[in-house]
């Protein structure tokens, strides 16, 4: 039962901000192994200052990180990535590098010498990919270079990955194409941590967390999400 799994990652009371500016307060969020966690939030909610903290990128001021037995909370990014953990950003790629670079560029932060075996896996993934390997990641368009930057997170090798906003510029058709991936990515026992305004995402969720003003106000199931009439209003508009 996925209740009963030990965390994946596991984050405690966790405070971040910037300068004198305190940003999150408290925060509290688990992943269980080949989970996929949803974290909704408004504009300005904390979302990216929390995915940071939790990747390494800025440092918690107060609370702890774990991933699996070990605790990371004053790690360096790169040494957390190599504990399993990956961040994709919206900046994800390269865009002077080809696409089959940015690929190897991200199995590199592995250490491995031939990634070539991996690479033809993730072209299974994204056959949009492998038709235009040798062309600049500048000449795709932007749904393609989102689905470059998913593989390229993905030649780590990551147990979780951890998402800012995958549907950000992304046409309707397109973000549906992004979860029909993640769905995809679930069913090979990654587990997902997407941090989205979209709605749209709680599809693949399995369990949500609701960030308001730097707090979590929300966790549970989607169905307990959708039961809950403040957050139904909220979140899908509706009485
Ligand atoms: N580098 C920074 N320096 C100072 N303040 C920052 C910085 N980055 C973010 N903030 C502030 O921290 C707060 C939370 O921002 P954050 O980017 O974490 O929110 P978010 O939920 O990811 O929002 P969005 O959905 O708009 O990306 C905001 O008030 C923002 O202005």
């Amino acid at each position: 039962m996925l209740s009963e799994a030990a965390p994946l990652m596991k984050a405690v009371g966790v405070d971040a901000g910037y300068g004198t500016m305190q940003v999150l307060w408290g925060v509290d969020l688990d992943v269980r192994p080949g989970e996929t966690v949803l974290l909704l939030g408004a504009n300005g909610a904390g979302k990216t200052t929390f995915l940071k903290s939790l990747v390494g990128l800025i440092e918690a001021r107060h609370g702890s990180i774990r991933l699996a037995d070990t605790d990371v909370t004053r790690m360096r990014s790169s040494d957390r990535m190599r504990l399993g953990m990956t961040y994709m950003s919206e900046l994800a790629v390269f865009p002077d590098l080809s696409i089959e670079e940015n690929i190897r560029v991200g199995a590199q932060a592995l250490g491995h010498a031939d990634p070539g075996a991996r690479v033809e896996e993730l072209y299974g993934i994204f056959p949009v990919l492998r038709d235009k390997r040798r062309a600049p990641a500048s000449s795709l368009s932007g749904g393609q270079r989102k689905m470059l930057g998913i593989a390229k997170a993905l030649a780590a090798e990551p147990k979780l990955l951890v998402m800012d906003e995958p549907s950000a510029g992304l046409s309707p058709l397109f973000v549906k194409e992004v979860i029909r991936i993640l769905s995809d990515l679930r069913g090979r026992g990654l587990a997902l941590l997407i941090a989205e305004q979209n709605i749209g995402f709680l599809e693949v969720a399995t369990r949500v967390f609701v960030l308001e003003g730097g707090r979590i106000r929300f966790s549970g199931t989607v169905a307990e999400m959708t039961d809950n009439e403040a957050l139904r209003r909220a979140y899908f508009g509706l009485k």
